[in-house]
């Protein structure tokens, strides 16, 4: 693959996406995106450069690059970076880096990239200390898969929304509980709760950058905002500014929440994402929280170098601090989560994710292409579903392209196809959208369809 191919940023299509589109609520299919003016086919209605949150499955963690998210059909030799080996540090504070002729390695934060390239792009937009809680987060993650000893899960008829609030209140009373809540810090996680808390956790550090008014780049992070954009020939301020994530809090938020209807397609979750919650909350907003204690581990746990970990026990400009002003390995200040890590946040990014995240395909697109992970785009998240789309979705690199696949009038709705609808008949096609995305399709194939359905089609 050519390097060109890595520039996540370069999308076609007009920068201002309004000037196309207008958003229109409808009392059936809420917001929807139509036309402010007639476009020819093949024009690009909207893109969005990087999506708000996303998480990258762990089996293919270190086959993807973490930032233009290229695979190479689970190839790995083209991944030259991991998480921020190598980046220079001007705090001097580096721990990963050769000391007395050793690599020194922590735990690693699941990060791999092309090159330098990626690395600094991807540092750039979430800042290193992002790794940093990467990192923390990943020392949850469970060594072995073991069976769940989950007596009675709840069985989908018993989840009504009284029951999951009950859940999520005995979690809050717990949480007053000091004793209670140090337990959480030692809590666990499994793949597919880690991967989830990873969506969730980024969600939170950007919600977070936000509120922190005060919060200012460090000169390491600017360092590294500049060099990339440098790099990619890209602007090096304003629309790659740090605080860049293409969508604010509320933009994401203002989506349609479906947590019933998810948890009642799978009770289960609801357990995983109270887990979810504590370990967030037992490692980034408690006092002395591990954020703190991060330590590299033995080599029997992921290249540990034991040594390293007695000659820097108690690391110099590193706080055992009550979670404000901490200080990351690399020098950073690791901002404080705790005031962003509340329930309802927490629910709040869960219930997002059904129904409004876009898988991240393996490109080109293919019957075999490979579902890498899922990230949620909160202005693409207004298209609305048709089962013979005018819209078409692209994907470049960690960014999307909506692209018109005909001519289409001033006025008309812009709809894109939500699953692989085409080719299946009415009652399959509402089968699909019912289970997987909650709702019972209206578009006008669909209408036209199920007047003339055969009973059995
Ligand atoms: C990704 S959101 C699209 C934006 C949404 N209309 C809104 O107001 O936030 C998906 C939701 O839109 C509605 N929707 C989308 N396409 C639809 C369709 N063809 N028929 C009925 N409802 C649809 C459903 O409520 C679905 O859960």
């Amino acid at each position: 693959m050519s390097p060109a191919k890595c520039a996540s940023t370069n999308i076609p299509g007009p920068r201002h996406e309004n000037d196309l589109l207008y958003i229109k609520t409808d009392v059936h299919t809420g917001r929807t995106y139509h036309a402010t003016d007639d476009i020819p086919v093949g024009s690009t209605v909207l893109r969005a450069s990087t999506p708000y949150t996303y998480t990258i499955w762990k089996q293919f963690r270190n086959e993807v690059c973490a930032e233009c998210w290229r695979y190479e059909g689970g190839r790995r030799t083209f991944l030259k970076q991991r998480d921020d080996i190598g980046v220079t540090n001007p705090a001097g504070g580096a721990n990963r880096m050769i000391r007395n002729g050793t690599r020194v390695e922590t735990i690693g934060a699941g990060l791999w990239f092309c090159d330098e390239g990626c690395q600094g792009a991807w540092i750039a937009r979430e800042g290193m200390e992002t790794i940093t809680l990467f990192r923390v987060l990943e020392e949850a993650r469970r060594k072995k898969e073991e069976g769940k000893k989950k007596p009675n899960p709840l069985e989908a008829a018993q989840i009504t929304a009284d029951i999951v609030d009950q859940a999520w209140t005995m979690v809050c009373d717990k949480e007053k509980n000091l004793k209670e809540r140090k337990k959480w810090r030692n809590l666990q996680l499994d793949n597919f709760e880690t991967d989830m808390a990873r969506y969730v956790l980024l969600a939170l550090i950007h919600l977070r950058r936000e509120l922190e008014e005060a919060w200012i780049p460090s000169q390491n992070q600017q360092t590294q905002a500049t060099d990339a954009c440098i790099r990619r020939n890209l602007p090096t301020d304003g629309r790659h500014d740090l605080r860049f994530w293409g969508a604010t809090w509320n933009d994401f938020t203002t989506l349609q929440h479906n947590e019933l209807n998810h948890l009642r397609t799978y009770p289960k979750l609801l357990e995983d994402q109270i887990r979810i919650y504590k370990v967030l909350k037992g490692r980034f907003a408690e006092s002395n929280s591990s954020m703190s204690d991060h330590k590299p581990v033995g080599p029997a746990d992921e290249g540990v170098n034991r040594e390293e970990e007695q000659n820097h026990g108690a690391r110099p400009g590193h706080h055992q601090g009550d979670g404000i002003g901490k200080t990351a390995d690399n020098g950073d200040m690791l901002m404080d989560l705790g005031s962003a890590i509340t329930i309802d946040n927490v629910r709040a990014i869960f219930s997002v994710d059904p129904g409004n995240s876009f898988g991240i395909w393996e490109v080109p697109l293919t019957e075999e292409s490979e579902c890498l992970g899922f990230a949620v785009y909160p202005r693409p998240s207004f298209f609305n579903h048709h089962c013979s789309p005018n819209v078409n979705k692209e994907r470049y690199g960690r960014g999307l392209a909506f692209v018109t696949t005909r001519s289409v009038r001033a006025g008309e709705e812009l709809c894109i196809s939500y699953g692989h609808a085409e080719g299946m008949g009415w009652r399959q096609r509402q089968k699909e959208l019912r289970e997987g995305w909650f709702f019972e399709c209206s578009c006008g194939k669909c209408i036209v369809d199920m007047s003339t359905v055969d009973e059995g089609t």
